[in-house]
């Protein structure tokens, strides 16, 4: 439908497309948004500059957690000679590139993505949004109005740092690292947080010589110092150099090789692959042009995801945890609200009234008796969830995995809580005892003696990310420790070393 004011650029007057939602940024958070709301009824754009799924399933989790599988595969067949005989293995990258190429991103094609989307009602226009005023955004020559909400989920892209001739360097960032078909013999790797490590450890695992130069005083700093031990030590043990406290000066590369000169120091390697952390584009998205100061790091959202009126973000845009889960998460936040915005929009009651009227006008979103569907779940008035980010779990899928959830000693510390610990070491555990528990795995527990529950807690091992969800539930849920010392603990798992931590808070 057209229609609305007409916007003057460059001379040329655009008239605007009346929409009822424009999401920019099909990444894992916008796509879910955009399909969901679409499912629900509603006339939605979604536009995205590049592939429709974001980093996720083409440079992200999913294709490194198929290297990682691939890697674990390697490192668990080495172990048939400690434990049951004798392997010979040879690696080779040529399978785990066909199945990235092939299974996970069908050679960096999203046609399958766009279908999904479009099949769910969606309109799907391949652009760069950006905002051009309340409600409005353009993508080239086209401009959309929307009757109910603008949603961003613009993502983020690798954060660069200015080291002097780094930037005139043909370096490797996650995406050529996670295309690559032929492996380099070595590897420099600048950053040693979630991607450093976890991308180190496949390659080396797969007989390229790996160096890990990190800035800080240890690898994977946001966790626990325990963690970054543990991690490093597992490195260490597959051959790759780890460096910490190296702060690079110059990066230089002649043709064929790459020189990181730090401290009167030097590294060289075959390919330099910078995974620094990652930056938010906000000047990129027009924010100016509806009041939002863009010169921010990140968005703020408040606990609904609304940025601004009529705008919603979700995703490593808020600046909430870079992960999926936030993204889906928060995405089904938005979701709710919009929904809600759009049924008060119709003249049906909020979310906090009672379902009596709902439809409207256009009549675009399906009703059930009071309650809204969006692409399978329902939205009952009184039920739109607002963000708690408390049991924030996160996984770093080094071999042993790095699970944490909430806060660490040192955040709960500054916080100001009567801090607890309580720690078991995994290879004292039955379970680690007969696994032959590759690096020491260990639980770690945050309580808050005061009121008697746990606001974070780490666990490090060989299903370190699987253990942690009982840990994620004992923080979200603030189980009451007492419970928790009650609770039957299966034998010999590895989650039974929780018990052992619990019994050791002091
Ligand atoms: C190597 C790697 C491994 C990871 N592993 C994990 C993991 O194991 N578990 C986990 O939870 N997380 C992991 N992550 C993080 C995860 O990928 C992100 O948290 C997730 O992709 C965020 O989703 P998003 O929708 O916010 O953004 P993105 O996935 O970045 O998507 C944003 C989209 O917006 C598009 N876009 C940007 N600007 C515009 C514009 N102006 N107009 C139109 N489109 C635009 C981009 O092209 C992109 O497609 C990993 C990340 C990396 C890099
Ligand atoms: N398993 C997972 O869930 C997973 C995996 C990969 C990535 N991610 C997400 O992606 C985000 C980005 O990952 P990342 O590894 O790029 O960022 P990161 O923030 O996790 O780690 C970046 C590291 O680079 C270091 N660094 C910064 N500047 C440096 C410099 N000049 N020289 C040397 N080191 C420097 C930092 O101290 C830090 O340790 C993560 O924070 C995480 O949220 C998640």
């Amino acid at each position: 439908m057209a229609g609305g004011r007409a916007v003057r650029n460059a001379g040329k007057v655009t008239e605007p497309e009346i929409v009822d939602v424009v999401v920019v940024g099909l990444g894992v958070g916008g796509e879910e948004v955009a399909g969901r709301l679409a499912e629900a009824g509603l006339d939605v754009v979604g536009v995205e500059r590049d592939l429709v799924g974001g980093e996720c399933p083409y440079w992200g989790c999913i294709p490194s957690k198929m290297m990682i599988r691939a890697a674990n595969a390697l490192a668990e067949a080495h172990r048939v000679n400690e434990l049951a005989g004798s392997a010979e293995v040879r690696p080779d990258w040529a399978p785990v590139a066909k199945r990235i190429r092939e299974e996970a991103t069908d050679t960096w094609d999203d046609q399958a993505a766009v279908d999904r989307f479009i099949g769910k009602g969606g309109r799907f226009v391949r652009g760069a949004g950006r905002l051009d005023g309340p409600g409005r955004v353009r993508v080239g020559d086209q401009v959309f109005q929307a009757r109910h909400a603008v949603v961003l989920g613009t993502g983020t892209r690798p954060s660069v740092p200015p080291i002097d001739g780094l930037a005139d360097t043909p370096y490797w960032t996650n995406h050529q690292a996670i295309e690559v078909e032929k492996l380099p013999a070595t590897l420099l790797v600048l950053g040693g947080g979630a991607i450093g490590l976890e991308l180190a450890q496949v390659f080396a695992r797969f007989g390229v010589r790996v160096t890990v130069i990190e800035a800080a005083d240890r690898v994977l700093a946001v966790e626990e110092p325990e963690s970054s031990k543990v991690a490093a030590a597992a490195l260490r043990a597959d051959g790759v150099t780890v460096e910490t406290g190296v702060k690079a000066e110059r990066v230089s590369h002649d043709g064929s090789a790459f020189t990181v000169h730090a401290g009167g120091g030097s590294y060289t390697g075959d390919r330099l692959l910078v995974v620094t952390g990652r930056r938010a584009h906000l000047e990129e998205l027009g924010l100016d042009s509806v009041g939002v100061d863009a010169k921010q790091r990140y968005l703020p959202v408040d606990s609904r995801m609304h940025a601004a009126d009529g705008i919603w973000a979700v995703g490593d845009l808020t600046g909430e945890g870079a992960f999926t889960h936030i993204a889906m998460y928060q995405a089904a936040i938005v979701v709710a609200d919009v929904l809600d915005h759009v049924r008060r929009a119709q003249g049906g009651p909020d979310a906090s009234g009672t379902a009596s009227v709902v439809g409207g006008a256009a009549g675009v979103v399906s009703s059930v008796g009071g309650a809204m569907s969006a692409g399978g779940s329902t939205v009952a008035p009184g039920s739109v969830p607002v963000a708690d980010y408390r049991a924030l779990p996160r996984v770093t899928f080094t071999d042993p995995e790095v699970g944490a959830v909430g806060l660490t000693e040192q955040q709960a510390r500054d916080r100001g809580i009567n801090v607890q610990i309580g720690f078991a070491e995994l290879s004292s555990s039955t379970r680690g005892w007969i696994h032959k528990t590759p690096g020491d795995g260990f639980i770690k527990l945050v309580a808050d003696a005061d009121q008697g529950v746990l606001v974070g807690a780490t666990s490090v091992g060989p299903a370190g990310g699987e253990v942690l969800s009982g840990l994620v539930v004992a923080v979200h849920a603030s189980v009451p420790i007492s419970q928790l010392r009650h609770m039957i603990y299966a034998y010999p798992t590895f989650h039974r070393a929780i018990e052992t931590a619990l019994r050791d808070l002091s």
